[in-house]
């Protein structure tokens, strides 16, 4: 599990080792951290450290510091180093250290902008170090506009180097991911006792490139971490495995309440991607013209008549491809809220369920029907402010509705109302396309099926109780995320249709739960064709 916290929760974590006189350590640490990430970028590229030109943008406070402390350690290393001063001042002893290791120093002040800009853009490498988590909103005056004229000459041209974050980019809010442009964006960020929520949270994970955490010795400190990201392990330790005398009902049954006439082939593809997510059964709940065409698409699906509570199931999947006109699904989806049992809502039934929810049902918007469920319950969000701040608006409506929330995009974001997110970014652009989304909540209602009651395999997995419905959530995403990478890599990186997600999830699966469990497999695996 990746662990995200604020920037004050790393600063509150640092504070026992300030007050033991131990800044001076941290600071060499974090420093000699970035020095180390960016010789590794350097020869990842394969270009020389020796004779390579970095240039270091530093403000006046630590972040700054840290940035001139790691630009001596180059030096030392060879390369060729410039410090741009943006501020009035800077961390007096690494300015000295930098000095000393015979870096040269330009004041933004004194320069022509333009020039210092275009050099800066030249260089092999640029370090931003002007602002870090002690930084109160984005660059101001003259700081801003270098940072604004280097990103344009970087744009466009074809900028040779690459550019390394110190802590975080600047302006980059390190607690909710907004940005304050502008902002020079980084391709990686080296980041320094853990990771800060808004490097993992759109719109701040835009600017943020790849992440690689520094440990500094404040790792202990932490508690609860602001946002939480499965990897492999966790996905591997999650995912359900049927147990050895399952039956179709053991396993879970899912009912989907989906598609119209107007949209059919939502309900198809919320199936394939149910079916495709390891549930024992199907059973579609639709108009008949739907129904037969579920029924060719996938013979799998058992189709069925009547109300929802007619239909036992496990968990309901209800939404996908419905409209406001939809009565009869509509309240079928509300009668599934109300029957108590876990549900994946979706689309069409976002804005006909009641305000008041329970942290069993996962509602899963895109931004713009966030922004109407937001308005809905008094809030002025329009889709922009929920695209510019992510983690706030999931956050809220998770906490309104007492729901599990989850934003799509390309972080996605499941909050909790108890107050956990998660964020998974396992994806490919090429996944927004038509009828994702249904795959993505066929994946999930299956998910739901299978393991909504099972409280104890979240626990083992280190997810706490009031965190487990977003886990699934979470956990579905990611699959979808691989699955739809996986679809695309199977045509060398080329386009995908929804459907091709679904295809390529079990084996997407089967690939992750191997490689976590490669011992038990192996040690079973004779075992195998007696069964
Ligand atoms: N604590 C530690 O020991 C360790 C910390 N570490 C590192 O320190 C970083 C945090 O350092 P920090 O607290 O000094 O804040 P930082 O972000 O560098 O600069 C803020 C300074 O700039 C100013 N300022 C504020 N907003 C501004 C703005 N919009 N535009 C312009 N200026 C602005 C503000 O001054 P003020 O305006 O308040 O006078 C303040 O002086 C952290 O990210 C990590 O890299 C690591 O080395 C590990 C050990
Ligand atoms: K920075």
């Amino acid at each position: 599990m990746i662990s995200a916290y604020t920037g004050t929760q790393v600063r509150h974590a640092e504070e026992p080792l300030l007050a033991a006189g131990l800044g001076d350590v941290l600071m060499q640490r974090a420093a000699h951290g970035l020095a180390v990430a960016v010789i590794r970028e350097l020869k990842a590229r394969g270009l020389r450290v020796y004779g390579s030109s970095v240039a270091v943008l530093t403000g006046k406070g630590n972040n700054g510091g840290d940035g001139l402390y790691a630009a001596a350690f180059l030096a030392a290393r060879g390369m060729r180093t410039t410090a741009i001063l943006t501020a009035d001042s800077a961390h007096p002893q690494a300015l000295a250290a930098f000095e000393r290791a015979g870096g040269r120093v330009r004041h933004l002040s004194d320069a022509a902008p333009g020039g210092l800009a275009a050099d800066t853009a030249r260089a092999d490498v640029v370090i931003d170090a002007v602002l870090g988590t002690g930084a109160k909103g984005g660059l101001r005056g003259s700081a801003a506009a270098l940072i604004a004229a280097i990103a344009e000459a970087r744009t466009g041209s074809a900028a040779p180097g690459f550019v390394v974050a110190c802590d975080l980019p600047s302006g980059v809010d390190a607690d909710t991911g907004e940005v304050a442009q502008p902002v020079l964006a980084a391709d990686l960020t080296v980041t320094f006792g853990a990771a800060k929520a808004g490097l993992l949270a759109d719109p701040g994970a835009d600017f943020s490139g790849r992440v690689e955490v520094v440990p500094i010795g404040i790792e202990e400190n932490f508690e609860r971490p602001a946002l939480r990201r499965l990897d492999d392990g966790d996905i591997a330790a999650l995912l359900p495995r049927p147990e050895r005398r399952a039956h179709k009902y053991s396993r879970g049954v899912l009912g989907v309440v989906a598609g119209s006439a107007d949209y059919p082939g939502a309900a198809v593809l919320a199936c394939r991607g149910a079916l495709a997510a390891g549930v024992g059964m199907v059973r579609y709940l639709g108009p008949p013209e739907v129904a037969d065409l579920v029924r060719e698409s996938c013979p799998e699906v058992v189709c069925s008549t009547g109300a929802a509570a007619d239909n036992r199931v496990q968990a309901w999947l209800v939404g996908s491809g419905m409209g406001p006109g939809d009565h009869e699904q509509l309240q079928r989806a509300r009668d599934a809220v109300e029957s108590g049992l876990p549900v994946v809502a979706d689309a069409g039934a976002l804005p006909a369920l009641p305000d008041a929810l329970a942290p069993h049902v996962v509602l899963t918007p895109h931004a713009g029907e966030l922004a109407a469920l937001l308005q809905r319950l008094g809030g002025d969000e329009d889709r922009a402010a929920v695209e510019a701040g992510t983690l706030a608006a999931v956050r809220r409506a998770a906490a309104l509705t007492g729901a599990t929330v989850l934003l799509k995009g390309a972080t996605t974001l499941v909050a909790a109302p108890a107050g956990g997110v998660f964020g998974q970014s396992d994806g490919t652009p090429w996944l927004a396309t038509a009828g994702s989304g249904d795959v993505l909540a066929g994946i999930i209602g299956a998910l739901l099926a299978q393991l909504g009651s099972d409280v104890e395999h979240f626990g083992k997995a280190g997810v706490e109780p009031g965190a487990r419905w977003a886990a699934v959530a979470a956990l579905g995403a990611a699959l979808h995320g691989k699955a739809g990478r996986a679809a695309s890599d199977a045509c060398l990186g080329g386009p995908i249709a929804a459907g091709g997600i679904a295809d390529s999830l079990p084996h997407v699966w089967g690939k992750v739960s191997t490689l976590s469990n490669g011992g038990i497999r192996k040690r079973n695996s004779h075992s195998q064709p007696l069964r």
